[in-house]
């Protein structure tokens, strides 16, 4: 098998990869950020761990999102990962939502980005955005960790299958 036989190959349709993508289950978590641009937030199940050293993540965000602006013009970013019994932010983060009333729903705090940092959340990670690498119809966002804050829920949250599940601790079963 030659590396030159792969230009013909036919490429999978998006229907094909978003059905085989629902089968790849992925925490779910509320990105936000603030700075000059203004505060603004988002749900993403596209988030990932990089490398340790420095300590990276990135995270993918369509640039047709209203609050892509905000991310491409800003530094600070925090990735609030969900607990069990916050699917509800999930889906006012997830669109069609005023801004404010996506804030409104629940208590932050800021650590040293300045990033909107989600009390109760399973665990947060603030960050600064260092790289922005454009991608189809997505920015992928390279973040360097500056705090983590870990919360206190021992149940996380789940995106399989398009729909919600929850998922366990070790020392919660
Ligand atoms: N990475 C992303 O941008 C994601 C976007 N979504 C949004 O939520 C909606 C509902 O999602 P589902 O109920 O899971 O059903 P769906 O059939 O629209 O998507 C199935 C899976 O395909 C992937 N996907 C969906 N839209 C994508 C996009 N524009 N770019 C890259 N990957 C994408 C995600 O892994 C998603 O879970 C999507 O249509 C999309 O608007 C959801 C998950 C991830
Ligand atoms: C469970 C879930 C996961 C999502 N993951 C992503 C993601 O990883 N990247 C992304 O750009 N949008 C993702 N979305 C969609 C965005 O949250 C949503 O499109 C965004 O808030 C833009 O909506 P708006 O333009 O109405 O504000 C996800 C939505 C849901 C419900």
């Amino acid at each position: 098998m030659s590396l030159h036989a792969l230009p013909d190959l036919p490429a999978v349709d998006r229907d094909t990869f978003r059905n085989a993508m629902a089968q790849l289950g992925a925490a779910v978590n509320v990105i936000t950020t603030d700075g000059p641009a203004g505060v603004a937030g988002f749900t993403a199940s596209a988030v990932c761990s990089v490398t340790d050293s420095p300590p990276t993540l990135l995270v993918c965000l369509n640039r047709s999102a209203s609050a892509w602006p905000a991310f491409r013009d800003n530094r600070a970013l925090c990735v609030n990962t969900l607990s069990a019994d916050q699917h509800a932010l999930s889906t006012l983060f997830g669109g069609k939502t005023a801004m404010a009333d996506r804030f409104a729903a629940a208590q932050w705090q800021t650590l040293a980005s300045g990033a909107p940092l989600l009390e109760a959340a399973l665990i947060s990670f603030d960050c600064e955005i260092t790289q922005r690498v454009s991608v189809g119809t997505h920015d992928i966002l390279f973040c360097t960790v500056l705090a983590v804050a870990q919360g206190e829920a021992r149940q996380g949250l789940a995106w399989f299958d398009r729909g919600y599940h929850t998922f366990s601790r070790q020392d919660a079963r």
